[in-house]
């Protein structure tokens, strides 16, 4: 497989009606910080100041075994870089809340657009353990790359809720000049090597990567999924 392919149209999409249903597997989330050298964690959303965000970045035992096998498949000197996996219902209710009142303050009105482009870029903090928010699950991590330079420019900051954020922004949009080159380049090894490692990627952020919950089941067509929510992590 070469990493410089275009990536293709998406498998993964934001709600779905009818999700499979979850088997838990009780396997156990671990830590990122010191679980492999070729794993580098900045907690995103500790470093920002959200309530109740932890200074290491955890997920399920096998997504940190993926995430080793897809660090496995970068060039020399480079090394991902986790931003979050494992996330509280607390703060998944505060990014939720953060976004809704930026979109208020851009002019949005509540109503059916608004609450699509909301869940777009972050899923209601729900409480329904047969629908858990894909962070509180440990099987879904956000992440990018750094390389003998720092983080390789994915073409915008993590978290950066627009239309450039799709991962295929510059499948679509052909790169103009030598930096969009490189940023979809970029933007193609973080795909490649995290589907190479059994992801599947969510459409509307480069960064987003799913193994083992129900984004994950419905994308791949498995009829269940293996991690449900998880409310305390120690
Ligand atoms: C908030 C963003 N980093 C993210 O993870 N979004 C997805 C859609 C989520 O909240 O599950
Ligand atoms: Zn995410």
């Amino acid at each position: 497989m070469k990493f410089t392919t275009p990536i293709p149209e998406s498998e993964s999409s934001a709600a779905s009606a009818s999700l499979p249903k979850i088997l838990e597997t009780n396997e156990p989330v671990v830590p990122l910080l010191q679980y492999a050298p070729v794993i580098a964690v900045y907690p995103a959303y500790y470093h920002e100041g959200l309530a109740g965000a932890r200074s290491d970045c955890f997920v399920r035992r096998s997504v940190a075994d993926r995430l080793v096998q897809a660090a496995g498949l970068l060039p020399a000197d480079h090394h991902l870089v986790v931003l979050d996996g494992w996330r509280p219902l607390e703060v998944q209710q505060s990014l939720y809340d953060r976004l809704k009142s930026q979109l208020l303050a851009q002019g949005w009105t509540e109503g059916e657009a608004f609450y699509e482009e909301l869940h777009r870029f972050v899923a209601r903090p729900s409480h329904n353990p047969e629908r858990p928010p894909r962070h509180l699950t440990g099987g879904a991590v956000d992440l990018t790359i750094a390389g003998p330079n720092g983080w390789l420019d994915m073409g915008t900051a993590f978290d950066d809720f627009t239309d450039r954020a799709n991962t295929r922004f510059f499948e679509i949009h052909l790169p103009r000049d030598d930096r969009e080159r490189q940023i979809q380049r970029n933007r193609r090894l973080l795909y490649h090597i995290m589907i190479q490692a059994g992801f599947t990627n969510y459409s509307d952020e480069w960064w987003h990567f799913d193994y083992g919950n129900q984004a994950w089941a419905a994308a791949c067509g498995h009829d269940h999924a293996c991690y449900g929510g998880i409310l305390q992590v120690n």
